[in-house]
């Protein structure tokens, strides 16, 4: 499965399946670092969402062709419409700013589809992570990285408020939001051994081919599990990030309230008593 740029043929996104239910979704524009421009993230959108419901695969593993993960969005080819846009003295002022939301949706529909994604989504990075690379991150369920991984929330050098997800992801994933606030404010750069600190990130591998190797590692771990239980485990956690613990418990209760039924919970048990591995169906 390939997405593929209308425009120049180039493939955008490219997507294997390298284990049995998991697949590899590459960000590929290598010569330019994977920087990001719209119709990368209408593409990305496409692909996530195929994946989604594509009922072999069962995990995602996200990761950037080349020498660096993402450099941010591409500063030539990804703000020319924003530019044009803006200096289009034809529209009024309300008409320019629509006009602009709608690129803005654009962005973060591309990473929304990540986040909203019922499949757990795994990000292995590498060197550069900037800017909407760092954002794209943020829509991940699991953030591994490479000892030479180097991350800044850079859109505040770039004369903008970050607007694809790190405002209201970033106070989410780390705990500590005088931090959050302090790399948001300066744009400053923070290696791999910082993220780990403050909980940005889980794991550190010494080379960008040991941290994808153990991002599929771990993909494979989990999609020999239950893709109901996993499925709705990641629903519910993103369900109860966002609500009180009491609609978090009514909504759990009504979804297992439904999937309690499905026959994986048997089967787990039956492979549990006669010391076997438990196979499960796709979904
Ligand atoms: C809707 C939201 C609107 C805006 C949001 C913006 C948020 C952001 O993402 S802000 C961050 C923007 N990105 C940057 O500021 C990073 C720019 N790039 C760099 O600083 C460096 O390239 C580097 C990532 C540190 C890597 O440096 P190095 O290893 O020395 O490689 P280079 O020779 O610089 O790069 C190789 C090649 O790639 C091109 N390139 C790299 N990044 C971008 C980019 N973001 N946009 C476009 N092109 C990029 C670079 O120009 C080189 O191209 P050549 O043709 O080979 O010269």
């Amino acid at each position: 499965m390939q997405a593929y740029s209308a425009e120049s043929q180039e493939i955008l996104v490219d997507v294997s399946s390298e284990a049995p239910h998991v697949y590899h979704m590459r960000l590929n524009r290598p010569n330019r670092r994977n920087a990001i421009t719209f119709e990368l993230w209408g593409e990305m959108k496409t692909v996530v969402e195929r994946l989604e419901h594509e009922p072999n695969c069962r995990v995602i593993v996200v990761s950037g062709n080349g020498d660096s993960f993402c450099s941010g969005i591409d500063l030539q080819d990804g703000l020319s419409n924003v530019i044009t846009t803006m200096s289009n003295g034809e529209l009024d002022v309300g008409r320019r700013g629509i006009a602009l939301g709608r690129f803005l949706q654009v962005a973060q529909d591309g990473f929304n589809a990540i986040a909203k994604c019922q499949k757990p989504v795994i990000a292995a990075v590498h060197n550069h992570c900037i800017g909407v690379g760092a954002e794209l991150i943020m829509a991940c369920d699991i953030r591994i990285a490479s000892q030479d991984a180097n991350f800044s929330i850079k859109e505040v050098d770039v004369g903008l408020a970050p607007d694809v997800g790190a405002l209201s992801r970033m106070q989410k994933i780390v705990g500590n939001d005088s931090w959050v606030r302090e790399m948001c404010f300066t744009c400053r750069n923070f290696n791999a051994e910082e993220a780990l600190r403050y909980g940005f990130i889980s794991r550190i591998y010494p080379t960008a081919k040991e941290t994808l190797d153990a991002a599929t590692q771990l993909a494979k771990v989990i999609s020999e599990k239950s893709p109901i239980a996993v499925q709705g485990t990641k629903v519910n956690l993103n369900y109860s990030r966002d609500h009180s613990d009491a609609d978090g418990q009514l909504f759990v209760k009504a979804w297992n309230m439904g999937m309690l039924q499905s026959e994986d919970l048997v089967e787990s048990a039956k492979a549990y008593m006669a010391k076997r591995k438990p196979l499960f169906k796709n979904v």
